[in-house]
């Protein structure tokens, strides 16, 4: 099955099982020694989690109502300059975004016991857990995630043993309307970008592509400023499109923000019953760079517990990328940034360096 490639790209290195289980946070009343970050050097240091962090970067906030010309050419402008946008009237309803947050809710609400029935495998995608890259830390996030890749049932049944059903038919409703919508939005935008048509259908197209959920919890934190609530990274991803539950709390990083140069981190405040939507490194790659991979992190902002569902929308495992302008796309005259990649050796290299992945793809 196309989902066993993808999960065992992901799986190529075993993980321990202190890498995987996440702090039981309803039984602490201060923030673990475990649980501190040094605030970072270099120019994260402007608006660190520590900072003040109020600076809220104005990315593009689209309507997908209006006619697709127009929305095309914002989310273009918006993939090279933010690598961002958050997207309204996007005809995903408003109830089906609430049971979705509620059902993410109730599973993280269970008794720490319970949700280790569902723990994610050593070598596996799915199920309960910290997220994947906490392993590349030394330090533990604010978070605890579970992941969807395929049909939730086996992993659900484990939570709820009698009464799993519903959780499953909210979570495959939306998993189902999600992928359309990624799809149409890669579509748009990949047309937008002058990208040839037999280009877009050979890398987007339903047998070329899937889509994997992360359900993510920010618990209540004893001391907020001092924990991270996800560590910055980018998405290996076409598109990331995430539903933020109206909590603030993530942040981007740009070059545009931050004052003195360098760059800096900026908030990007959920609109209500919007979806930000993000560029992943995959669509960064096949873009020849011109979309911007957004990275991004979450800092905990408000006292309450906070919510995140991310769909990532990728390449299957097999799939060979490499930037459309210049790797027979009928872009002409542009330099190629990067070299060909399969999406699985991707996420080996990946995985493997982190923050270097995109150099070892460097021509
Ligand atoms: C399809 C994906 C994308 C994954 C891995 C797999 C399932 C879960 C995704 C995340 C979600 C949390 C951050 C991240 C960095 C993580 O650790 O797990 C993401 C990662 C990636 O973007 O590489
Ligand atoms: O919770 C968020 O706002 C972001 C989550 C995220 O970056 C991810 O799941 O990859
Ligand atoms: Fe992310």
């Amino acid at each position: 099955m196309i989902t066993t490639a993808l999960s065992e790209a992901f799986g190529q290195y075993t993980l321990k099982p202190h890498q995987i289980v996440p702090l039981d946070f309803h039984s602490v009343d201060t923030l673990p020694e475990t649980h501190v970050w040094p605030p970072p050097p270099g120019p994260e240091l402007v608006n660190t989690a520590a900072g003040d962090g109020q600076l809220v970067f104005p990315v593009p906030v689209i309507d997908f109502s209006v006619p697709e010309d127009s929305s095309g050419k914002l989310m273009v402008e918006a993939c090279e300059t933010w690598g961002v946008f958050q997207l309204v009237n996007h005809g995903i309803p408003l109830e089906i975004l609430a049971a979705v947050e509620a059902q993410t809710k109730r599973l993280f609400a269970l008794p720490a016991s319970r949700k280790l029935e569902a723990l994610r495998s050593p070598n596996g995608v799915n199920g309960y857990g910290q997220a994947r890259f906490a392993s590349l830390f030394d330090k533990n996030m604010w978070n605890e995630g579970f992941t969807v890749m395929g049909s939730p049932a086996d992993h659900a049944r484990k939570l709820w043993p009698d009464d799993y059903q519903g959780f499953c038919d909210v979570i495959e409703d939306y998993q189902k309307r999600m992928r359309e919508l990624a799809a149409r939005l890669l579509g748009l935008i990949l047309r937008s970008a002058n990208t040839p048509a037999q280009e877009i259908r050979r890398i987007s197209s339903p047998s070329a592509t899937m889509t994997t959920l992360q359900l993510n919890s920010y618990p209540p934190c004893p001391d907020p400023t001092r924990a991270m609530g996800m560590a910055p990274h980018t998405d290996t991803s076409f598109l990331t499109l995430l539903y933020q539950g109206g909590v603030k709390g993530l942040q981007i990083f740009s070059d545009r923000g931050g004052g003195g140069g360098g760059g800096g981190w900026g908030m990007v405040d959920p609109v209500d019953g919007g979806i930000t939507v993000n560029v992943g490194d995959l669509l960064h790659v096949v873009s020849n760079a011109r979309f911007h991979t957004a990275r991004h992190r979450v800092v905990l902002r408000e006292a309450r517990q906070r919510v995140s569902v991310g769909l990532f929308f990728v390449p299957t495992a097999d799939c060979v990328l490499s930037p459309l302008a210049c790797g027979g796309g009928g872009g002409e005259g542009e330099v190629c940034r990067y070299r060909a990649v399969s999406v699985k050796e991707y996420i080996g290299l990946k995985y493997k360096g982190f923050e270097t992945v995109l150099s070892a793809i460097t021509k």
